[in-house]
């Protein structure tokens, strides 16, 4: 399998806090792989790092030569007085032809949705535009920062099932932000967890199985909430990540 993107020791800075230490990671070829972790543990800054936004402030992001990366933002605020079209919206920045436009918004389910003013979409047709968009590179990743926020469950289901059809349609990478757990655990071929560094990542079933994880989702949805309040007390020495997911081995394992 081709790799497409590796962090290499990547770490990064905000002014003069370091919020990435010493990131290490490759997305294969075809990959689905998930990054979660609590609140402000960097996971933005990370993919905003991996598709060049955001300067490594020691180590380095390499990635495959003319890799096209279909990048679906965390959030994009469109002024509502913008009188932009879905349709006029696909050719920014880069000018699509109609049966372009027309193909994106029917993989992704609003073909209807061309003429409509973009600020008029309700948030899950307004995440299925942007994958529109996002899949007219021709994508051979597609990065994703948490792109159902917002939505319901019935909407985010029905958006994870349209990333894995794309996948299945187009062979792309997916490396998505994700708070989901239900998705996490049974869409993606590989976790990350993340807390300004990896503490843990391998297969869902491995990581699931780790007591790291364990004690962060164990139990339910106060499980769920317990990512956001554990303190990583582990410490962060080489070999850490190691103790808590030691099958790496695995990372194309399906559940
Ligand atoms: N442009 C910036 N300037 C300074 N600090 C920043 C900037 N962007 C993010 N940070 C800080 O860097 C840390 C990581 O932020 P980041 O947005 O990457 O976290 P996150 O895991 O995506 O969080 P969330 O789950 O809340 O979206 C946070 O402490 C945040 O306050």
């Amino acid at each position: 399998m081709k790799d497409l993107i590796t962090a290499q020791d990547l770490s990064v800075r905000h002014g003069a806090t370091e919020v990435l230490s010493n990131v290490n990671f490759t997305i294969a070829q075809g990959e689905i792989v998930t990054v979660i972790g609590p609140n402000g543990s960097g996971k933005s800054t990370l993919i905003r790092a991996l598709i060049g936004l955001q300067p490594a402030a020691t180590g380095q992001v390499v990635r495959a030569p003319g890799l096209a990366i279909g990048y679906v933002p965390q959030k994009l605020h469109i002024d509502a007085s913008l009188p932009l079209t879905v349709r006029r919206f696909l050719s920014l920045p880069k000018r699509v032809s109609n049966a372009q436009a027309q193909e994106a918004l029917e993989r992704t389910g609003v073909a209807g949705l061309g003429a409509r003013p973009i600020a008029r979409l309700s948030g899950g047709q307004f995440q299925r535009v942007l994958l529109a968009r996002a899949l007219l590179v021709d994508p051979e990743i597609l990065i994703l920062d948490e792109p159902t926020q917002g939505l319901d469950q019935p909407g985010t289901a029905a958006f994870y099932k349209l990333i894995e059809e794309v996948r299945a349609q187009t062979g792309a990478a997916v490396l998505m932000v994700s708070h989901d757990l239900h998705v996490v655990m049974s869409a993606s071929d590989r976790v990350i967890c993340l807390n300004g560094h990896v503490c843990c990542q391998g297969a869902p079933k491995v990581v699931a199985e780790a007591p790291e994880y364990r004690a962060l989702f164990g139990m339910g949805t106060r499980g769920a909430f317990a990512l956001y309040q554990h303190d990583h007390d582990h410490g962060h020495e080489a070999g850490a990540e190691g103790a808590a997911c030691s099958h790496e081995g695995h990372k194309h394992e399906h559940v």
